[in-house]
């Protein structure tokens, strides 16, 4: 596939080489909006919060089905799975493409839905990421959050703040040089439980991206990564 890459950053960088790899070409590097989408089969949006919405609104008006994976602009998701409608475009939105935070996804899921019963366990999550991130939490904390709000009934939102009425604490810190870690943990008087995915680099978020972009192209809709992956 032609593939615009709307972001040349991090992991606009890491998904060029993966991409190569898999016999891909890139013919657009963007890092502003001076390209001409058209010149791609596909896009593969990595860019900033401000950003993506037009990124991939441009993508969708012009009929090139398009991957983001950037994070903190979700004020404008709805507007564009109707946009992408109206359009019969080709749309698929992850807080996360590595398959490993899928399956954890998952397993955060299964975990909150047992855990429900057994409303001793406080439950709370800590995200870490490098300095240079503009947003916070991170966009994967926020669906793992989301994802325990649905199952336990000791929450109905998530909060930055420690101590706030049925929210569920995130702790977001910045340390030089780390890709990515998610950790909850369920805390009782007499025991822990606590689940952690750690990015070792950005090779795993960058395959994810290829991947769903591979298995987008030539169809219609909006998709997850639960489609791209065929689980639960
Ligand atoms: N879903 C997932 O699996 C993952 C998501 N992310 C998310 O992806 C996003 C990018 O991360 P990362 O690569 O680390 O960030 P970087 O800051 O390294 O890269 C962002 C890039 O976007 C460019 N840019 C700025 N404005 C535009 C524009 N209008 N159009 C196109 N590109 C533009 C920047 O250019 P310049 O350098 O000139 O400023 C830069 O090249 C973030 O939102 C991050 O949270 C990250 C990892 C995994
Ligand atoms: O900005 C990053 O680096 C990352 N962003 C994503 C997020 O906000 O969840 C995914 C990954 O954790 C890396």
């Amino acid at each position: 596939m032609k593939i615009a890459l709307l972001g040349y950053g991090k992991m606009g960088k890491t998904i060029e080489q993966i991409a190569l790899q898999r016999g891909h070409t890139i013919v657009i590097k963007a890092k502003n909006n001076n390209y001409t989408i058209t010149e791609a089969d596909i896009a593969i949006d990595f860019s900033t919060p401000s950003a993506a919405y037009n990124n991939i609104s441009n993508c969708i008006e012009n009929n090139v089905p398009v991957i983001s994976g950037t994070t903190g602009w979700l004020e404008d998701y709805d507007k564009t799975v109707a946009l992408c409608q109206e359009k019969k475009g080709a749309f698929i939105y992850a807080s996360n493409f590595s398959l490993g935070v899928n399956v954890f996804f998952e397993l955060n899921s299964y975990l909150a839905k047992m855990m429900n019963t057994l409303k001793d366990y406080k439950v709370s999550m800590e995200e870490i990421h490098h300095t240079q991130k503009l947003d916070a939490p991170s966009g994967t904390a926020i669906t793992l959050a989301n994802d325990i709000i649905k199952e336990h009934t000791s929450y109905n939102s998530w909060s930055l703040e420690q101590e706030k009425e049925k929210a569920l604490p995130i702790t977001a810190k910045r340390t030089e040089d780390v890709p990515g870690t998610h950790s909850i943990t369920y805390k009782s008087d007499v025991d822990t439980i606590d689940i952690t995915h750690t990015a070792h680099n950005r090779q795993g978020f960058a395959l994810g991206a290829v991947i769903a972009a591979e298995w987008l192209y030539g169809k219609t809709g909006v998709f997850t990564m639960k489609d791209v992956l065929n689980i639960s």
